[in-house]
């Protein structure tokens, strides 16, 4: 089993990169912050759209349904055995919250209640090239807009070098993005067996 987190800004492929993941690695489980929890519902009905009065209170929202969504669904998977393959976790909260103006050290403190991933992945792509990705979607979320985005992309590229998380060119195809995540994910697997 492995907790393997795919982060990126909005529009860098993670879905679609995950999506093909599956298929390309035995057991997994594939789940997504925010999840699909009443506060995860939440999020997205409200938080997402009408807006919040405070940054501090979407930092807040996500780390709660973080912690049911880890309590609930991810560690009941790993004890199954699964790799479970989540889209967004703690990192967003760090970027995405980070860029709006909520202290590091509180989002930090906030989600202490859950565990580091065993593998963070970061699908890098110019805010630009994902902007023209969503936009084919219609409606754009409250943090779908360019200045927000080079922040948050910014925040995600300092974070992988002070945690050393693997950064990824998501400009390139899918298929080619999946399948070095697939070989970084088959890379950490086989080194634990060895040491264990
Ligand atoms: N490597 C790629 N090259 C070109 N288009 C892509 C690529 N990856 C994804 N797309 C397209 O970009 C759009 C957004 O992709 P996707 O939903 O996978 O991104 P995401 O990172 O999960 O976005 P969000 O965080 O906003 O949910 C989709 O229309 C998808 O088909
Ligand atoms: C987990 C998490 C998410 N966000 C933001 C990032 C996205 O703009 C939305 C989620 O939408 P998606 O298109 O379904 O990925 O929420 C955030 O700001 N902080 C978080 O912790």
């Amino acid at each position: 089993m492995a907790f393997v987190v795919i982060e990126g800004i909005d529009g860098s492929g993670k879905s679609t990169v995950i999506s093909l993941l599956s298929k390309l690695l035995p057991r997994v489980y594939v789940t997504r912050e925010p999840s699909a929890s009443p506060i995860g519902r939440l999020i997205k009905e409200w938080a997402l759209r009408e807006g919040t009065a405070d940054p501090r209170v979407d930092a807040l929202l996500f780390a709660a349904d973080r912690i049911e969504h880890y309590k609930r669904e991810i560690e009941p998977r790993l004890r199954e055995g699964y790799i479970v393959i989540c889209e967004r976790y703690v990192e967003s909260s760090i970027a995405y919250q980070g860029a709006a103006g909520v202290p590091i050290e509180y989002i930090k403190f906030i989600n202490s209640a859950v565990p580091k991933p065993d593998i963070t992945v970061i699908l890098d792509v110019d805010p630009e090239v994902a902007i023209a990705r969503v936009k084919q979607r219609g409606t754009a979320e409250k943090y779908e807009q360019l200045s927000f985005l080079k922040r948050v992309r910014g925040i995600y590229l300092s974070r992988a070098a002070e945690e050393g998380y693997p950064v990824l060119d998501a400009s390139r195809p899918a298929e080619e993005v999946a399948k070095e995540v697939a070989r970084l994910i088959e890379k950490r697997l086989g080194s634990r067996e060895s040491t264990s």
